[in-house]
């Protein structure tokens, strides 16, 4: 379980104080997933750092399963929004980064590793440095690493932006099936309501900065089959849209 009460995080800089993020608590079931959605700038990605254990100067509580974050002690996948990609490291070193740091047994993560490596459309890629992919296939190398690492918690700030709408959908597909093996909990940042829709158990909304929790909706579409061509599907994401521009005209 992911527990978050009464976050505060303040950032220091030109020696002027301000607040990234304010009062946020937030509950999240193990195995569920969780997709924020925010204005640019109310601490999204900061508050990923936090739960990543990037950030550590904050008020007020983060537990990993009863526990304060500790990445040298849990499994915490993260994919930030440049991806975090070592160039210097073509693409299978860079996917079996994580599992190396971890210490997971190599032999067993070989087989893992291929068939990510093909589900993800990979494959003849694996010897090309970052340098040498384009933006879409670079996100994918991140999420092959992700997967691998088959994580405590996995926090995936804005993952599937640099994709095109038809990959978008297929690899949301494949993040889907993915987690329905290993029921990974899961916190991603999005701006995209239908992503928020399709891939959120839990949608949370926060405000312009600095982020507060303004809804968190129990998205009942969450897993229904085929639901992108649901009628609910858009009425939710229209009445989400309309939730959001009335809070964040405030
Ligand atoms: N290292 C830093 N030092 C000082 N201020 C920072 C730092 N990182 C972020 N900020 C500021 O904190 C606020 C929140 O930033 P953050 O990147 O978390 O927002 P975000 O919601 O992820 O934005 P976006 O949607 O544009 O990616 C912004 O005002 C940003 O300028």
């Amino acid at each position: 379980m992911i527990r978050i009460k009464d976050l505060t995080m303040t950032y220091e800089s030109g020696g002027a104080c301000y607040d990234a993020l304010r009062d946020i608590s937030l509950e999240l079931s193990a195995g569920e997933t969780c997709a924020i959605i925010g204005p640019s700038g109310c601490g999204k990605s900061t508050l990923l750092k936090i739960l990543a254990g990037i950030i550590t100067d904050f008020d007020g509580t983060v537990e990993i399963n009863g526990q304060p974050v500790m990445p040298k002690q849990q499994i915490i996948g993260f994919i930030p929004q440049n991806y975090g990609l070592l160039p210097w490291k073509n693409v299978y070193e860079n996917i079996r980064l994580g599992v190396k740091i971890k210490h997971k047994k190599h032999h067993e993560q070989e087989e893992h590793l291929a068939s990510m490596v093909q589900l993800l459309g990979l494959g003849g890629l694996e010897y090309r440095f970052p340098g040498e992919l384009s933006g879409g296939q670079q996100q994918r190398v991140a999420l092959a690493r992700a997967f691998l690492l088959k994580p405590d918690l996995l926090l995936m700030d804005e993952p599937f932006s640099a994709l095109d709408a038809m990959t978008r959908e297929e690899i949301q597909n494949v993040f889907l099936s993915v987690w329905r093996k290993h029921s990974v909990s899961t916190i991603l940042v999005t701006h995209h309501m239908e992503e928020a829709v399709y891939l959120g158990r839990k949608i949370v909304i926060l405000s312009a900065a600095p982020g507060k929790v303004s809804k968190i909706v129990d998205n009942p579409l969450f897993g229904v089959d085929d639901v992108r061509n649901h009628k609910d599907f858009f009425q939710l994401c229209v009445e989400l849209r309309k939730m959001i521009k009335e809070d964040w005209s405030m």
